[in-house]
């Protein structure tokens, strides 16, 4: 049966809490009492269902300003009103100040009390609800923590921690699925730039006319659905962080515009003549290699290094082996948090298929794969079968092209290409870092790369 709420009564006179228990009762609430606050309180502390509290003010033992004072500690949420003796409105309002919701003076009429203690235990719902909620906020702020205890990704989060005391602008590097955006948004977060906006554009996702309009706004009748002016993104996110992401894609005609606005730190509308300053931090991401693209003559070396003043490179997954069961948990423990599923965990087998496989899709295929096992799992467990068909069948001999150890023998032109694989994918696809431990120049790889014309995640 549903009831107006579960009421606690405290006063030192039993035959006033009796009278309330029957009319409160009547009026359809629960009611408990007691006679002195010092037996009220271990109710407070093991009645979790308690919706409000009515105490009289003065009592013999502890007054009812004590208990309220107590509640607050105890349970900030619960609502405490006080009864007074009539005209001692200064008490009154003391207890307010020590924290009671409301005040009722004697004599009191039973109605008013009962609408008294129904909005206290509206009140009460409402704050629970808002705790509930800002809990949840919580988890989900916690989505944007980078997960990494590898060196690789300590490196990354360090190298964060240091970009985000400046306003350089900002590159960061990886393959599709890496964290890019994560790492840019942290970026953001940790800057002194926090309070304010983080706006993000995928440069490859729009055709160029329309690419121009949302990074640099339009004037009214600019164009036929142009009916006011509205400012673009570089000038919308000024007081944030302004992510472009995918830059390496944008079309030639953007790369000239989108350079002259990060040098001039200023925009012109599209089909206006006046200049529109911004004060944007910019972050750009990209999967190519720009390198590469600049010298291919897609991309513009004066743009590269205007964006390229830090660089932050996110390693593959399958170069942070070490992280891939700790990010395994985090999508787990976010998807026990959003449904309620306390008890799920990985099985130690499906633990173990999450560590053979190379992730090409890197952290973004492991979240869908995490996602997609919780959907199948017939338990709390997840199990191997709960994953996809490529991850199940991946096995530690078959992602780890050793090269000692094996039986096989192969002419030393392919020990020498598995190794320096191997090498690249050790240190997360850095060519450089790759040259510098094998001990050869950087045009020496790529030579013998090209030689090989195999990427080497063909490998992986
Ligand atoms: N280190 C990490 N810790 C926790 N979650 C991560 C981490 N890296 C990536 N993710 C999660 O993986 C998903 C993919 O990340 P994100 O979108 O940042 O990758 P991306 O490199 O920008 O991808 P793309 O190149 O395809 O745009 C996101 O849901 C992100 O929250």
């Amino acid at each position: 049966m549903s009831t107006r709420g579960r009421v606690l009564v405290v006063d030192d006179d039993p035959s006033s809490c009796e009278m309330l228990d029957e009319a409160l009762s009547h009026a359809g609430f629960e009611v408990i009492w007691r006679t002195s606050a010092e037996e009220a309180l271990p109710i407070v502390r093991e009645h979790h269902a308690l919706d409000v509290v009515l105490t009289d003010l003065r009592m013999s033992g502890a007054s009812g300003l004590d208990l309220c004072r107590a509640i607050a500690e105890h349970d900030p949420a619960l609502p405490v009103i006080v009864i007074t003796a009539f005209g001692s409105i200064r008490t009154a309002v003391d207890a307010i100040r020590g924290g009671a919701y409301d005040f009722i003076t004697k004599p009191f009429d039973l109605a008013v009390v009962a609408l008294a203690l129904d909005r206290a235990a509206a009140h009460r719902a409402m704050r629970l609800e808002l705790d509930r909620l800002r809990s949840r906020v919580a988890a989900e702020d916690h989505g944007h923590l980078l997960v990494g205890r590898t060196d690789a990704m300590r490196r990354v989060i360090d190298l964060i921690d240091r970009a985000a005391k400046s306003d350089a602008t900002v590159l960061v590097t990886g393959e599709s699925g890496t964290g890019k955006e994560l790492a840019a948004r942290t970026l953001h977060d940790k800057s002194p730039r926090a309070r304010g906006p983080f706006v993000a554009i995928n440069c490859a996702a729009l055709p160029e006319a329309l690419l121009e309009s949302e990074l640099f706004g339009h004037a009214k009748g600019a164009f036929t659905d142009a009916r006011g002016d509205r400012p673009g993104l570089f000038v919308s996110a000024s007081g944030g962080t302004l992510f472009l992401d995918e830059i390496g894609d944008m079309p030639q005609g953007m790369q000239v515009k989108v350079l002259r606005a990060i040098q001039e730190r200023s925009v012109r509308p599209v089909g206006s003549d006046r200049e529109i300053p911004f004060d944007t931090r910019i972050v750009a991401a990209t999967h190519r290699d720009l390198e590469a693209e600049v010298a291919a003559g897609r991309f513009r070396q004066d743009l590269f290094f205007r964006i390229h003043v830090i660089e932050i490179g996110l390693p593959p997954l399958r170069a942070r082996g070490g992280d891939v069961l700790a990010l395994a948990q985090t999508f787990v423990d976010r998807i026990a948090a959003r449904t309620g599923r306390t008890g799920l965990r990985l099985s130690h087998e499906a633990a173990e298929r999450l560590l053979a496989y190379d992730w090409p899709g890197n952290v973004r295929e492991l979240e869908s794969s995490i996602e997609r096992a919780v959907a199948l799992a017939r338990g709390d467990e997840l199990r191997p079968e709960d994953l996809p068909g490529r991850v199940r069948r991946s096995t530690a001999s078959a992602s780890d092209p050793d090269t000692s150890g094996t039986s096989e023998l192969v002419p030393l032109e392919e020990m020498e290409r598995r190794y320096i694989l191997r090498v690249i994918r050790a240190v997360g696809g850095n060519k450089k870092l790759a040259a510098q431990v094998l001990g050869v120049d950087r045009s020496t790889l790529y030579r013998k790369l090209d030689r090989w014309k195999a990427p080497e995640r063909d490998e992986a």
